[in-house]
C-alpha cells in the first residue's frame, strides 16, 4: 500500500488541535508558541507570526520551503521559523515541530544549563527509550532574537548528539518533534509533565 502525503487541512487540524490542548494546560500564553508540520520533503506548513496557538485555524498557517521562505503568501511566518527549518532539514523523518512557553520549561531552564530527567516512565515517549530506568539531559540554549545564529547553535548541539529529545531555550520555551504532530504533541506532554514533577519537587525540598 503507498502512502498519500497528508494534506493542508489534515495537518491544520492536527496543529489546530495541539494548539488548543497546550492553551488549555497553559503552556502556549498570549501569542507566545509555534507550531509546524512537514508537508513534503522541501516544504512546510507553519503558523503565521502573531496568532493566538489556542484559537488558531486553517487561515492562520501558511507553506514555506526549509529556508523559511513564505510561498503564495506575503504573510509574515513565525519569527522562530528558522528553528522549524533546523529541525527539518536535519532529519528528513521529522514529521511535527511545537514549541511551548510553559511556567516549568521557562523557570527550570533560567535555573540549569540542562534538565536532568531520570527514573520517570513517561521518558519511554522520548525516542530511543525503551524503560523508566534511564537519564535523559535536556539541553537548554541561552535565548537569543537571532534566530538564525541560535538555529545554528542547536544544529552544531544536534549533530554532536543526534539522541537530542528536545531542547529548551533559556527562559523561553520548549521545543520537541516528531514523525507526526501527534507524536510531537506525545513529546510535548510528556516533557512538560516531567518538567512540572521536577519543578515541584524543587518546592517539596
Ligand atoms: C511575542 S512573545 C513570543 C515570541 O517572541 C516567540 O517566542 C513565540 O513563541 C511566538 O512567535 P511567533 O512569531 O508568533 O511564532
Ligand atoms: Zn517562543
Amino acid at each position: 500500500m503507498t502512502e498519500t502525503a497528508p494534506t493542508v487541512p489534515e495537518l491544520s487540524r492536527a496543529l489546530i488541535g495541539a494548539g488548543q490542548l497546550f492553551h488549555a494546560r497553559g503552556w502556549v500564553p498570549a501569542t507566545g508558541g509555534n507550531f509546524s508540520a512537514r508537508l513534503s520533503p522541501e516544504r512546510m506548513l507553519i503558523t503565521a507570526s502573531g496568532c493566538h496557538k489556542g484559537e488558531l485555524t486553517e487561515a492562520d498557517f501558511l507553506v514555506a520551503d526549509l529556508e523559511g521562505q513564505p510561498i503564495g503568501t506575503c504573510r509574515k511566518a513565525s519569527y522562530e521559523t528558522l528553528l522549524h527549518c533546523q529541525l527539518y532539514q536535519h532529519d528528513p523523518a521529522i514529521g511535527g515541530a511545537l514549541h511551548t512557553h510553559s511556567v516549568a520549561n521557562t523557570l527550570l531552564s533560567r535555573r540549569y544549563e540542562r534538565i536532568r530527567l531520570a527514573g520517570y516512565e513517561l521518558l519511554k515517549l522520548l525516542p530511543g527509550i525503551k524503560t523508566h530506568d534511564a537519564v535523559v539531559e535536556v539541553p537548554v540554549f541561552e535565548n537569543d532574537q537571532d534566530i538564525a545564529r541560535l538555529a545554528a547553535r542547536v544544529d552544531a548541539h544536534m549533530k554532536q548528539d543526534p539522541a537530542t529529545p528536545g531542547y529548551v531555550i533559556a527562559g523561553h520555551g520548549l521545543y520537541a518533534w516528531g514523525a507526526t504532530v501527534a507524536e510531537a504533541r506525545w513529546r510535548v506532554e510528556a516533557l512538560e509533565f516531567m518538567f512540572e514533577c521536577e519543578l515541584r519537587s524543587q518546592l517539596l525540598k
